[in-house]
């Protein structure tokens, strides 16, 4: 069942460790109203490179929609309710973006997921993401839910110790992972993207994690 696809691109959920799944495909039919989606989103909060607490530019740029999102600056990392660029609450997350989210995470076994804040990353060629783990949430016991739009990524699925070995997992356009569990504080992260286009979309990926941050 995992390695084959339907007509639609999709397979099964495929454990990549216990409490993560890879749903490839999962959101091929909703590409186009995310891309939409991501472009709203950016015209009332635009992307920006956060600065690290160390005080470098991160390599990829974000934005966020729903109640909270996540930023870094020289206090460190954190969830805020407002924009600090633009001072205003960040756009809403739409009903499509909840519940494809809301879907996935069910799928993956997590029943009750509510998220309310959805990070969007984007990564031109040569970005990329450190490992890292997503530990400023308060509630661990929600999964974190990420979609893949645009050019392909080397995703590295890490372990628990950030110098445990990494599976590294091509991420394609529309493809979904689901992480929780024994797997929500798992180091992960993005090798430097490859330089490509992608039809409607360009040289660049799109990345969204849902998250139950406050
Ligand atoms: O771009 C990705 O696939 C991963 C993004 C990520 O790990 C994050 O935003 O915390
Ligand atoms: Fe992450």
């Amino acid at each position: 069942m995992a390695d084959t696809l339907d007509l639609f691109g999709q397979s099964g959920p495929e454990a990549l460790s216990d409490g993560a799944v890879l749903m490839r495909g999962f959101a091929v039919s909703e590409t186009d109203a995310l891309i939409t989606g991501i472009e709203s989103v950016a015209t009332q909060a635009p992307f920006r490179r956060l600065m690290t607490p160390g005080g470098k530019p991160m390599s990829a740029a974000m934005t966020n929609c729903g109640a909270a999102g996540w930023v870094s600056d020289r206090r460190g990392y954190r969830y805020e309710a407002c924009d600090p660029q633009t001072g205003r609450p960040w756009p809403e997350m739409s009903d499509g973006f909840r519940d494809l989210a809301v879907e996935a995470a069910r799928l993956a076994g997590f029943e009750d997921f509510t998220p309310d804040a959805c990070l969007i990353n984007l990564y031109e060629p040569g970005a990329r993401m450190s490992l890292h783990q997503d530990r400023d949430e308060t509630d661990l016991s929600q999964p974190i839910v990420s979609v893949s739009l645009g050019l392909e990524a080397v995703f590295l699925w890490g372990g628990m110790a950030r110098t445990d070995p990494t599976q590294k997992i091509i991420l394609r356009h529309g493809d979904v992972v689901v992480f929780g569990g024994a797997s929500r504080l798992r180091f992960h992260g993005i090798a430097p993207l490859k330089p490509g286009r992608c039809p409607g979309i360009g040289a660049r990926r799109y990345n969204l994690t849902f998250r139950r941050a406050i």
